[in-house]
């Protein structure tokens, strides 16, 4: 574990439209991120969407991958369509309207900031979950690279992770996620570990074919594993293959941020990045947040 100091988070994540009642993410290149969140929640939602949908770095991009493979049947990267339809980016409702059918549709936002329609259509809803320690190590290298905010110290970002901003927090986003289960029962929702895609790819991929009700072969989910591990798409987005990045990328590159979906890729890097007593605190918080949010997940840390 490393050492690191820094009390405050940093000004340039902290600044939230103040009108504006729940947290929501500001994501670089939108002028208005209120109105956007308006025109999200107002989004016309097809009978055969499926919703992708996670708190930042939980491999939302990994489970898209697996997603287009399984919907539509191939392992063909060029036959994936063109585009991460993540609601939240520039261009991302634009690009939402145009996508063809199935569509799958990305957020990181909180269910009280998604297309409402969702509700009444029973979206499928694919929610990826990973532990918050490598969530917070991944975000950090994240905002590093593309948020223009290099002097980040790694205590500024865990205070940022705990709550101390108007971001949302891991938790804030579960708690939303177990409230909505609990207020609309019977919706569909597919609850997929990191950790299980790293450990057990091909159960999860079953697990998933099955909740999307399209047919998997053994070798047709071994062939879709492969297709999407680490190594393939990293490998994809350092050769700047088609798509790789997809073109929100490009618009946050052009702004002047890098932006790297595939990093490590692994279970544990928190071990590099937190010091003991960074960890005893943050244990403490995800314990407190899981107790008092009433939350039922178990995270796996190695
Ligand atoms: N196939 C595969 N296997 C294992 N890990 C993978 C895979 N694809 C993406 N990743 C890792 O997921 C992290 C990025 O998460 P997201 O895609 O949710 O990022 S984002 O919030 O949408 O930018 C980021 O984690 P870190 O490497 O720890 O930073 C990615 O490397």
């Amino acid at each position: 574990m490393s050492a690191d100091s820094g009390e405050d988070p940093p000004s340039e994540v902290e600044q939230l439209p103040e009108a504006y009642g729940w947290k929501i993410f500001m994501f670089p290149g939108i002028k208005d991120h209120v109105a956007h969140v308006e025109a999200t929640r107002k989004l016309s939602i097809r009978d055969d969407d499926v919703l992708v949908a996670a708190y930042p770095k939980c491999g939302t991009h990994w489970l898209w991958e697996v997603t287009q493979m399984l919907l539509r049947q191939t392992t063909d990267y060029e036959k994936r369509t063109k585009e991460q339809v993540m609601l939240e980016s520039p261009g991302g409702l634009e690009r939402a309207e145009q996508e063809p059918s199935p569509r799958i549709l990305n957020s990181h936002n909180p269910f009280v900031h998604l297309p409402q329609e969702i509700i009444s259509k029973k979206t499928k809803i694919i929610h990826v979950i990973r532990n918050p320690k490598d969530a917070a190590v991944s975000n950090y290298w994240h905002l590093k690279n593309i948020h223009n905010v290099q002097d980040l110290q790694f205590q500024q970002h865990l205070n940022v992770m705990m709550g101390k901003s108007q971001l949302p927090t891991q938790f804030d986003y579960l708690q939303q996620m177990s409230e909505f289960e609990r207020t609309h029962p019977g919706h569909p929702i597919k609850h997929v570990y990191y950790e299980d895609m790293k450990k057990e790819p091909i159960k999860i991929i079953k697990e998933l074919a099955q909740f999307l009700n399209v047919p998997a072969s053994d070798e047709f989910c071994q062939d879709v594993a492969n297709a999407c591990s680490f190594e393939k798409l990293k490998k994809l987005e350092e050769a700047g293959a088609k798509n790789f990045p997809t073109e929100f990328a490009h618009v946050l590159n052009e702004l002047g941020g890098k932006m790297h979906f595939y990093r490590k890729g692994i279970i544990g890097d928190w071990k590099n990045m937190f010091t003991v007593a960074q960890n005893e605190i943050f244990d403490a918080y995800i314990d407190s947040c899981i107790k008092n949010k009433g939350l039922n997940y178990t995270f796996i840390y190695e």
